[in-house]
C-alpha cells in the first residue's frame, strides 16, 4: 500500500481568508488540498469554480490540488480547471454523457484523472475504464454538504474496490470523503482507503496540527 495521504476539503474552511486557511491546513501536515465544486443542479448547494483554484495557485499554494467536480455537464470545465492549476480532476459517472471521453479529456489536460461513487452509485462504472484512472473515491455520505456521517455501507464497498484495485495491477489511489474523523480512520484505511478527504473534522477545530497529527496516529497502527 503507498503512503496515506489526507485531504482537507475546503468545503469547511474559513471562505473570506481561503488562502491562510489552506497554508495553515498544509503547514499543519495535511498532504493534498481537497476542491469540491458544486453547481446547485448535479447537486444541491453552489460553491467555487476554477478561478477561485487559480486564486489560491497565485497566492503560492503549491500541494495537490484534488478537484471534486460535482457538476453536470463535466466537459466543458475540465480544461477551465486544468488551466487553473488542478492536478486531478474527478467527476460523477452520471454526470458525464461519455465517461471514457471525459477520462480522457482531464489526461490529455495534464490532470490525472478519478471516478466518484456516490453512496448507491453501483461500481459497474468502472469495468471499461480502470486503464484510466488514478484514484477511485468513493463517496461517505450523499454529495452536497459537510458535517454528514460516515454511512457505513462504504466499508464493504472499499473492500470490493480495493481488490479490484489489487487485482488489476494499475497504480490508482483509493479515495474516501464524507464523516471521516480521528475515530474512524483507522477502521476506513482497513478496509482500503488510502486516501482520506476531512472537512469539518480538521476546519472545525482550532488547532489542524493536533488534528491531523492524531489522524496519522490512527494511520499508523494500520501501516504497520
Ligand atoms: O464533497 C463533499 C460533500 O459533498 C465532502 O468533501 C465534504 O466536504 C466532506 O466534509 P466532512 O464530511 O468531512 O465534513
Amino acid at each position: 500500500m503507498r503512503p496515506f495521504l489526507i485531504a482537507p476539503s475546503i468545503l469547511s474552511a474559513d471562505f473570506a481568508r481561503l488562502g491562510e486557511d489552506v497554508d495553515a491546513v498544509l503547514n499543519a501536515g495535511a498532504d493534498v488540498v481537497h476542491f469540491d465544486v458544486m453547481d446547485n443542479h448535479y447537486v444541491p448547494n453552489l460553491t467555487i469554480g476554477p478561478m477561485v483554484c487559480q486564486a489560491l495557485r497565485d497566492y503560492g499554494v503549491t500541494a495537490d490540488i484534488d478537484v471534486h467536480l460535482m457538476v453536470k455537464p463535466v466537459d466543458r470545465i475540465i480544461p477551465d480547471f486544468a488551466k487553473a492549476g488542478a492536478s486531478i480532476i474527478t467527476f460523477h459517472p452520471e454526470a458525464s454523457e461519455h465517461l471514457d471521453r471525459s477520462l480522457q479529456l482531464i489526461k490529455e489536460s495534464g490532470c490525472k484523472a478519478g471516478l466518484v461513487f456516490n453512496p448507491a452509485t453501483p461500481l459497474h462504472y468502472l469495468d471499461h475504464v480502470m486503464d484510466k484512472l488514478d484514484v477511485i473515491l468513493l463517496m461517505s455520505v450523499n454529495p452536497g454538504f459537510g458535517g454528514q456521517s460516515f454511512i457505513p455501507s462504504t466499508l464493504d464497498k472499499l473492500r470490493q474496490v480495493r481488490k479490484l484495485i489489487d487485482d488489476s495491477g494499475y497504480d490508482i489511489r483509493l479515495e474516501v470523503d464524507g464523516g471521516v474523523k480521528v475515530d474512524n480512520i483507522a477502521e476506513i484505511a482497513a478496509a482500503g482507503a488510502d486516501m482520506f478527504v476531512a472537512g469539518s473534522a480538521i476546519f472545525n477545530k482550532p488547532d489542524y496540527k493536533a488534528v491531523i497529527d492524531e489522524m496519522r496516529s490512527e494511520l499508523a497502527s494500520i501501516e504497520s
